[in-house]
């Protein structure tokens, strides 16, 4: 077939799909109706979402890959929020940070972004209501839990929604070429995750250490033989360009974020629940507390203390267990951690993130 006539079908196909599109969107309109009626079901559905992408994925023969559908949908659904109640998303700042580009993935173009300058201030819009949701790094595959983060629950009433996981390219961003670059701008523990990289290229002498990638950038912009590492969104936003991309030690270098508000996610069949609990002072007090999960045969996916600020040598567990807090066994397993620590609080039940397709 000729191209004409090729590009004739594609748009009459196109014609269709605009159609479709918003044939979608004026039920999303009854939905937004329904909402508002309702007062107490939210906008951002996350237990909803995980469904309609693993439909979208099942219904998928090809030839386009299941991310490339994930992505149109996630823009459909950001779409769904414009029209049922603009959401504003709160991230640490500034624009172009890793968690800003988290926050574009999974909430997309239709929506209301703040950029806020420290982890606590991302809590405190969500608990103020001044922000629907906060999108916030939690763990590094190679740097490890975000201790902000955590101590953060341990001072709000803020729950988690919803979680995800975005593997971190870090890129050698400048206006100059490589030959002229003086001093490279980024953070102490993206220079750390790149540490090869700047040593096989001799530029062991030329790093400053920046609060964020993103600063990071804006300073490099300002200058004609600065360089920063950081993401291609924050070379995009501040007129960098790409010098190298993926500079990063381990290819697999990935950060779980997640993504909080004043409630949790109803049940979905594969869930995690977050919660965070602190033992007594006693030989075996973790012990008690790992046997309840093993008794009723609770999955725990991961551990982590924090010291108690107001005592010393005393700490807070934050745990994940798979399931739901409304399932029989962890609210058994529950009820018998309440017996066994001084403290044991539900930091929210969450679908589980089963990767490209979420
Ligand atoms: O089903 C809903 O609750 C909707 O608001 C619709 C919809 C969608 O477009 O499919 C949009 C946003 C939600 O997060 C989940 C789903």
């Amino acid at each position: 077939m000729e191209l004409e006539e090729l590009r004739k079908k594609i748009d009459q196909i196109d014609a269709r799909l605009v159609e479709l599109i918003n044939e979608r969107a004026e039920v999303v309109v009854e939905v937004g109706k329904f909402k508002r009626r309702s007062g107490s079901v939210p906008v951002y559905a996350p237990d909803r979402e995980t469904q309609v992408l693993s439909k979208i994925c099942e219904l998928n023969k090809g030839p386009l890959p299941d991310k490339t559908l994930v992505a149109v949908w996630r823009e459909l659904m950001s779409g769904s929020f414009f029209i049922e109640r603009p959401l504003r998303i709160s991230f640490l700042g500034p624009e172009g940070s890793y968690s800003h580009q988290a926050s574009m993935k999974k909430f997309g173009q239709s929506v209301d972004y703040l950029p806020l300058a420290d982890i606590r201030g991302v809590f405190d819009e969500v608990a103020r209501g001044q922000c629907d949701f906060g999108m916030v790094p939690v763990e590094n595959s190679s740097g490890g839990g975000v201790v902000e983060t955590l101590d953060a629950f341990l001072e709000t009433r803020i729950m988690i929604c919803a979680e995800m996981e975005m593997p971190i390219h870090h890129n050698l961003l400048a206006k100059c070429r490589l030959e002229e670059i003086e001093k490279i701008y980024s953070k102490p523990e993206v220079f750390a995750q790149c540490r090869n990289w700047i040593t096989e290229n001799h530029f062991e002498g030329k790093i400053i250490t920046e609060a964020s990638t993103a600063r990071a950038a804006e300073l490099a912009a300002q200058s004609d033989n600065c360089a920063a590492i950081g993401s291609s969104l924050a070379g995009r936003i501040y007129g960098l360009n790409v010098l190298y991309e993926k500079i990063e030690d381990k290819p697999d270098n990935v950060t779980r974020f997640l993504i909080i508000s004043s409630r949790d996610t109803p049940k979905t069949g594969d869930d995690k629940t977050a919660i965070v609990f602190t033992t007594p002072h006693k030989p075996g007090a973790l012990f008690d507390v790992l046997g309840v999960f093993d008794k009723y045969d609770i999955n725990l996916t991961r551990i982590e203390s924090r010291p108690n600020k107001t005592r010393n040598w005393e700490y807070h567990f934050f745990a994940d267990i798979n399931g739901h807090k409304t399932d029989e066994n962890i609210i058994k397993a529950l009820e018998k951690l309440h017996d066994r620590t001084i403290q044991v609080q539900i930091l929210g039940s969450f679908p589980r993130y089963t990767g490209e397709t979420d």
